[in-house]
């Protein structure tokens, strides 16, 4: 298993070894330890979730409060879709920016999104699942989102699937209502960078 941090600090993609043999594959998909050799933190699992999307659907960009916010290790068992970190944080050197990973279910890569960062993904494939590990348990009231069409993110958003058709993206009316990073951040609902730093620090101890 290999972990390489992408371009929004603090979030990681996790590269698999793939056992194949004539029944099919065997891999492992989640390590404890190598995850606290390559960031120094563990992950408290509080919660597993699972969604299956059509294809062309974006859910996110969703993140929450921190302390103490919602880590995310995501995982596609079945389909393909683009992972999409935001950096979110207020005072953040690359705040604003984003990154993106394919996850599938050929190289059955994973990311590792930290807890301040934005999330969001994209199913290219229909009947897509996605399965993600959680530090938190769900805080409906402590849960925000960002609008993932947000012209001044500039996400380059796919238009057509794994087998090359094209698709509308669709959204969840909660999702389409989401305001914009600058109207979110107006709105005070954004992580501040140097608490979220605080934050992760402790998980290092
Ligand atoms: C996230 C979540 C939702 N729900 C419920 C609320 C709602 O009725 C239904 C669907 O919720 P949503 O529309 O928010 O689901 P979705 O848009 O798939 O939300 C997810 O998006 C990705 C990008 C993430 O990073 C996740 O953390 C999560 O926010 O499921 C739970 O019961 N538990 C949960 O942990």
């Amino acid at each position: 298993m290999q972990i390489r941090e992408l371009k929004v600090p603090d979030a990681y993609e996790i590269t698999p070894v793939v056992h194949g043999d004539s029944r099919g594959a065997f891999l492992e998909w989640y390590r404890a330890d190598k995850l606290e050799e390559a960031t120094g933190r563990h992950l408290d699992l509080r919660q597993a979730n699972a969604s299956v999307s059509a294809a062309g659907s974006i859910r996110g960009i969703h993140f929450a409060d921190v302390p103490p916010s919602q880590a995310k290790w995501v995982f596609c068992p079945r389909g393909a879709l683009l992972d999409v970190v935001v950096d979110i944080r207020v005072g953040s050197p690359t705040f604003g920016q984003w990154d993106s990973v394919l996850l599938d279910d050929v190289d059955r890569r994973a990311v590792f999104v930290t807890e301040g960062l934005g999330h969001a993904f994209v199913a290219l494939e229909e009947g897509t699942t996605i399965n993600y590990l959680c530090s938190a348990t769900f805080s409906p009231g402590r849960e925000h989102g960002i609008n993932p069409l947000d012209p001044a993110i500039g996400i380059e958003w796919p238009t057509v699937g794994r087998d090359g058709s094209p698709f509308e993206p669709l959204l969840s009316a909660k999702d389409t209502a989401a305001p914009s990073l600058a109207q979110a951040e107006a709105d005070g609902l954004l992580p501040q960078y140097d608490e979220v730093q605080a934050f992760l620090q402790s998980l290092r101890g």
